[in-house]
């Protein structure tokens, strides 16, 4: 596991491009092996979850190759084969593959997925929807699930998710987009990686309309055919995460490559808090910032703040001046960030019954040795970590690399001062 070391207290300024979103990469590699055809992906995000995801395809003869930011991936010779174990329990996203195995082999057999130690994460909803089309859903002595479709193969049906899940509705599409006739997602995500995904299906000849609201409609379709490179928009998350941190600790930063529509709740609780941005077509400049109001956030499915800013905006709100408060209604348990940040002087409190957080204006933070026990939960030790004086060891750093895209040279470009200590894991 690599260590982040962070040098705090330089400010920081210059410009930092925004890579391609994890959350489209992870659903669009598991949902390239339903092509008949090689793929080829652009603005691939350089991060652990790629590398996990090209090792589990790789395990089914599905040769990948990742060069400067572009994926190309030859699933034609795919076999159905064990996939392993370890690797799927690296990442969330490798649920995509019962989906997408489910769409190609009217089979899949793999191992419950890992991903962030955020609270629970059940998937009943995603195998609702497989069910749904007509799948055998069972898991054996091993804890691996076998879904399986019926002798004609999966049928379109209407499916309603009772829970507005980002994965349930990208997995009933990727199942949903050979299967026989039509199906209705009704209560659909309507992240912006929804709409990725399905951009990338339709390119190759899906049938899939509705994608950014909450009823889906896909007519299966026999073949799918990559006729384009598909180019992935855009990280929210990340750009999130470099929005707070240059408002916190800059002295005035660009973000490049950003959708700003993508950021609307995002940008409003920055402005709300007193942070001055100049919003461009796809860019965004963040003025200094030395007097910070407390907000109230809660999370909810886009369009609103989403979970995954909720730890980034954190060190931020350690500057205002009152009590601000966060409740995370996606993923409640989602605090394993306070302790940590406790260890550097923050004064953040927790109510253990309601998991309520409130954020205290907090003078100074001090460097210590924290932990990234998930990838936001690293996010804010990372922005803490430059913000504190002092020198900061981040343990578990590889949490980190599971989603921000280059970070040290990015960090470093923006002048902050970082390493990154036994690191062998990324790409290249
Ligand atoms: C790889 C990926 O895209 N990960 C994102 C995805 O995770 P993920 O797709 O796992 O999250 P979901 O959107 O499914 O989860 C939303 C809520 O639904 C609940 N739920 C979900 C599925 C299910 O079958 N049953 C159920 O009850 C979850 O516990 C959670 O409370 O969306 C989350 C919510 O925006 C983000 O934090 C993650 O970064
Ligand atoms: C929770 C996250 O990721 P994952 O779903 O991949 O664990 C995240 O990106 O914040």
């Amino acid at each position: 596991m690599s260590e982040m070391i962070i040098y705090g207290g330089h400010r920081l300024s210059g410009e930092v491009t925004i890579g391609g979103a994890k959350n489209s990469t992870v659903a669009i590699i598991p949902a390239a092996i339903l092509a008949d055809s090689p793929v080829q992906l652009d603005m691939v995000p350089n991060i652990l979850d790629v590398k996990n995801l090209m090792l589990i395809l790789e395990s089914m003869n599905v040769h990948s190759e990742f060069v400067d930011g572009v994926l190309s991936i030859d699933p034609t010779d795919i076999e159905q084969s064990a996939l392993p174990s370890k690797t799927i329990k690296s990442l969330r996203a490798s649920y995509y593959f019962m989906g997408a195995l489910l769409g190609r082999f009217n089979r899949a057999v793999l191992t419950f997925p890992g991903g962030d130690n955020i609270g629970p994460r059940p998937i009943d909803q995603h195998i609702k929807a497989f069910k749904a089309l007509g799948a055998s859903v069972s898991e054996d002595a091993n804890g691996k699930i076998k879904i399986e479709a019926g002798p004609d193969g999966l049928v379109g049906a209407p499916i309603f998710l009772d829970v507005v899940s980002v994965g349930a509705t990208i997995n009933a599409i990727l199942a949903a987009v050979k299967a026989k006739g039509t199906t209705t997602i009704w209560n659909a995500a309507k992240e912006p990686e929804i709409i990725d995904v399905v951009t990338f299906l339709n390119n190759m000849g899906a049938k899939i309309r509705g994608a950014g609201t909450d009823v889906v409609r896909i007519d299966g379709v026999k073949r799918l055919i990559a006729k384009n490179t598909h180019t992935i928009i855009p990280d929210r998350i990340e750009a999130g995460t470099y929005l707070s941190m240059a408002a916190v600790i800059g002295d005035g930063v660009l973000v490049n490559n950003v959708i700003p529509e993508h950021l609307e709740s995002f940008i409003a609780k920055l402005n709300e808090a007193g942070v001055n941005l100049d919003i461009n077509e796809d860019s965004i400049y963040v003025h200094r910032c030395d007097n910070f109001k407390p907000i109230k956030i809660k999370t909810l499915p886009f369009p609103g703040f989403a979970t995954d800013l909720q730890q980034p905006i954190t060190p931020l709100l350690l500057k205002a001046s009152g009590d601000s408060i966060i409740v995370d209604t996606i993923y409640p348990e989602r605090t394993r960030h306070i302790a940590e940040l406790i260890k550097m002087g923050a004064n953040i409190k927790v109510s253990p019954s309601d998991h309520i957080i409130i954020i205290s204006p907090t003078a100074k933070l001090t460097g210590a040795v924290v932990d990234a026990g998930e990838i936001r939960a690293g996010a804010a030790a990372m922005i803490s970590g430059l913000m504190a004086d002092g020198v900061t060891k981040i343990t578990n750093a590889d949490n980190i690399l599971r989603g921000y895209d280059n970070v040290v040279d990015k960090l470093t470009n923006l002048h902050a001062h970082v390493e990154l200590i036994n690191n062998t894991n990324l790409i290249n």
